[in-house]
């Protein structure tokens, strides 16, 4: 809900938020490039008095001195009846330059604070920085809840590149956009009257003025007790009305000084409010605080990256999510449906269940586990679809589901039946469905059916789980449902390099490119944008289920690069092994969020064997900005299979990479990857102690070996892997 209530605000003002946020940027130079002009004296050196005297000297026809907050002195004269304005060093009265306001900056500013549409853009300028607090205020705590409390707040992020950047700079920037936020809708609602008026009030003008001759303005007393660095305008008495006054205003106040006696005749301090709104104007514009104006300049850039990085954060997340029509209110439903799913196949399902029973004359609602209410006020029935990722973790879709349980109230439990979707390949089938199954049993919902596993979303399975589920509700229920194939775009292998040919096991580092065929639905192909740790999902002819290969390239390197492994009797492995260059293959992206290392300093330890190293080597080649990454590889023989040996010295030589520890099992010191772990202990224990984090990646034997070896290790510490996993700092991907 908040995400909704963060994101949908910042869809519609985005591009007003821009706008303010880039011309802001642009006026923060302003206070910068007026400090570097001015010419400022000391503090007690220069009096009012001598600084106008000085001015007068040069400037014969001086009607007004005026010092903007950032200290530059401006002298407005009348010369040969012309009015004219120059800069002024105060100390010798010397002209520095015209003074020429910047027509730029002025546009810049009108745009910046009414959209160059008067009041009414105001009231839209005012309004955008009431969003923009907002957008900051539930960023923080979208952050927080995402991070796992304040105290994490600091901690690497992880997550799509896109994710990562937003929240990254989110993170820097959001003091100073609260503060330019905050201060922006003060001023607007100052102006359109919600907030105390903070114009300055003038004291009554003096009714009486001392008769005679007027003195030298360098002689008026008042003036000379007055420093130069206080003042803020001065403006001279008519020449020709005996009956007017110098005016002058200061940091401390506002008042008149007799021309000819040189006493100060009124003076009042500011009220409150302007003095209020004063400090406010400073801390929005920077004038006179010029570090600070750069600074939120440098906050209100970051604003077009978040608006960006937001939205298609927002665009991924919605493709994501399935259109579920004809779904029932949650609170009229009688049968709720909730589904856990990243890859979208379960949704399918979920469909054909949802239509099944919308047959029957049940009013069905389908929504994702994350959407959870704590009461469905109709509902007699739950049903949970979810599939399994990872080390047996959530979907995407399904990532907040167990926090939501616990909020549910007892008498809102209803009866429930959990069908997980997993694949037997992966060491913890359907284990998230088994883990929700579990604590809906612990927390005594009731059982409406037994759970069931679907593998590699068979149909068969799923229609005989239907009509186990007509039984129990007592209707004929039959669900036909076949799994859709993700759309897929052609690749052509454009290179290829063999590795182990002899042994039974070869392994290929195989390059695809989008192919420039036109595809079935006409487009022209194109392939989504991945990073290292993503997934290529192939469906070899003559299936229809596709096999998944982790990448070891992100979009910016021009190809889709995988590493494989020859499996025995493997259809899709041999299909890929006897691909010839230019041949094609069918394929997309699924995204990997969870498998990717944190941005930061913090040390990475790479553990890998045979195939595993490639996600683990297109890590390292992305890693410009030289964190700290050690990897642990283990292969059969180093004259036969040690993939990417070339580039790995590379990165070593160019600091990518800090430290590569090799293993190879098929030589005389047969040495697993476990072997050079515990050789390595005290590093690795002085990694972990500081902040590091573990990236494991390959078959599930070696997973398992590296984890009981890594709890040997880090047993001094009083650390073992299943802390650092529930840390986030132990990822895994295991086939
Ligand atoms: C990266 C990845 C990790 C997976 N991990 C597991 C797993 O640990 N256990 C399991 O049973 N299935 C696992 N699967 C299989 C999916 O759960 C299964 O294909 C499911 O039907 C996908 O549903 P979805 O398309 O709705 O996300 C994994 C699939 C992928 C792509």
């Amino acid at each position: 809900m908040l995400r909704k209530l963060h994101t949908l605000p910042a869809l519609v003002v985005s591009v007003l938020v821009m706008v303010l946020a880039v011309t802001g940027a642009i006026m923060s130079l302003h206070p910068a490039l007026e400090h570097h002009q001015a010419v400022l004296p000391d503090d007690g050196q220069l009096s009012v008095a001598r600084a106008a005297q000085n001015i007068v000297a040069q400037y014969p026809g001086t009607d007004q001195i005026k010092r903007t907050a950032s200290g530059s002195t401006i002298v407005y004269f009348t010369r040969n009846g012309q009015p004219d304005a120059v800069l002024v060093n105060p100390v010798t009265g010397d002209g520095i330059e015209p003074y020429r306001p910047s027509a730029f900056f002025r546009w810049v500013k009108d745009l910046h604070r009414s959209f160059l549409s008067g009041d009414a853009g105001r009231g839209v300028a005012g309004l955008s920085a009431a969003v923009l607090v907002f957008l900051c205020l539930s960023g923080v705590w979208l952050l927080v809840k995402r991070m796992g409390g304040w105290r994490n707040l600091m901690r690497p992020i992880r997550g799509s590149a896109g994710q990562r950047l937003h929240s990254q700079l989110g993170r820097i920037a959001v003091l100073a956009l609260l503060l330019s936020a905050v201060t922006g809708g003060y001023m607007s609602a100052v102006r359109f009257g919600l907030l105390p008026d903070a114009s300055l009030s003038e004291p009554p003008f003096p009714s009486r003025v001392s008769d005679g001759n007027r003195a030298p303005v360098g002689d008026l007393a008042a003036l000379q007790r007055m420093d130069f660095n206080q003042l803020q305008d001065l403006v001279f008495p008519y020449p020709d009305d005996p009956q007017d006054v110098y005016s002058i205003t200061t940091t401390a106040g506002t008042g008149y000084v007799d021309p000819v006696t040189g006493s100060l005749m009124r003076f009042e301090e500011p009220p409150l409010p302007s003095s209020v709104y004063a400090l406010i104007y400073r801390l929005h514009t920077g004038e006179g605080l010029w570090w600070l104006g750069l600074l939120l300049g440098f906050g209100a850039l970051t604003v077009p990256v978040l608006s960006m990085t937001g939205a298609f954060t927002w665009w991924r997340r919605r493709r994501a999510h399935p259109k579920r029509p004809n779904s029932t209110a949650a609170q009229e439903a009688d049968t709720i449906i909730l589904v856990g799913s990243q890859g979208n196949t379960t949704w399918g399902f979920a469909g054909t269940l949802q239509a099944s029973l919308a047959q029957a004359g049940y009013r069905v609602h389908l929504s994702t586990m994350n959407g959870l209410q704590p009461g469905y006020p109709n509902a007699q029935r739950l049903f949970l679809l979810t599939a399994t990722y990872g080390d047996g973790d959530a979907p995407d879709s399904a990532s907040e589901f167990l926090k939501r349980l616990d909020k549910v109230p007892e008498h809102r439990r209803l009866p429930y039946a959990v069908l997980g979707f997993g694949d037997r390949q992966f060491p913890n089938f359907c284990q998230y469905a088994r883990t929700v199954d579990d604590a809906l049993s612990s927390k005594g919902w009731p059982q409406l059916m037994a759970p069931e596993w679907i593998d590699r979303q068979n149909s068969q399975a799923f229609s005989r789980w239907g009509s186990r589920l007509g039984l129990a509700l007592g209707i004929g229920l039959e669900l036909t449902h076949t799994a859709v194939r993700p759309p897929t775009r052609p690749m052509t292998l454009i290179e290829r390099e063999d590795y182990g040919e002899d042994s039974d096991a070869p392994i290929s580092v195989l390059r695809f490119r989008p192919s420039d065929r036109i595809t079935p639905s006409g487009d022209r192909s194109r392939s989504g944008t991945f990073e290292a740790g993503d997934l290529m999902g192939i469906v070899p002819p003559g299936s229809e289920l596709p096999r998944y290969y982790s990448l070891a390239s992100s979009t910016e390197d021009g190809v889709a690069e995988i590493c494989v492994r020859k499996h025995e009797h493997g259809l899709c492995s041999g299909h890929l092994l006897q691909l010839a260059v230019g041949d094609t293959v069918e394929s997309f992206i699924q995204h990997n969020p969870q498998f990717r290392p944190a941005t930061g300093k913090s040390p990475v330890v790479l553990i890998g064997a045979g195939t595993g190293i490639g996600p683990l080597a297109g890590f390292i080649r992305r890693n410009r900005s030289h964190q700290p990454m050690y990897l642990y590889w283990g292969g059969r023989n180093p004259q036969s299979d040690f993939l990417y040996r070339d580039a790995l010295h590379d990165y070593l030589a160019d600091r990518r990479l800090h430290a590569l520890n090799t293993a190879f099992s098929r030589t005389q010191q047969a040495c697993y990857v476990q072997d050079k772990l515990h050789a390595d202990a005290s590093r690795l224990r002085d990694l972990m102690t500081s902040g590091g984090q573990i990236l494991v990646c390959g078959g599930r034997d070696m997973a398992s070996g590296v984890m009981e070896a890594l709890d040997d290790i880090l047993a001094p510490l009083d650390v073992d892997v299943r802390t650092l996993k529930a840390q986030g700092r132990y990822l895994e991907d295991v086939y």
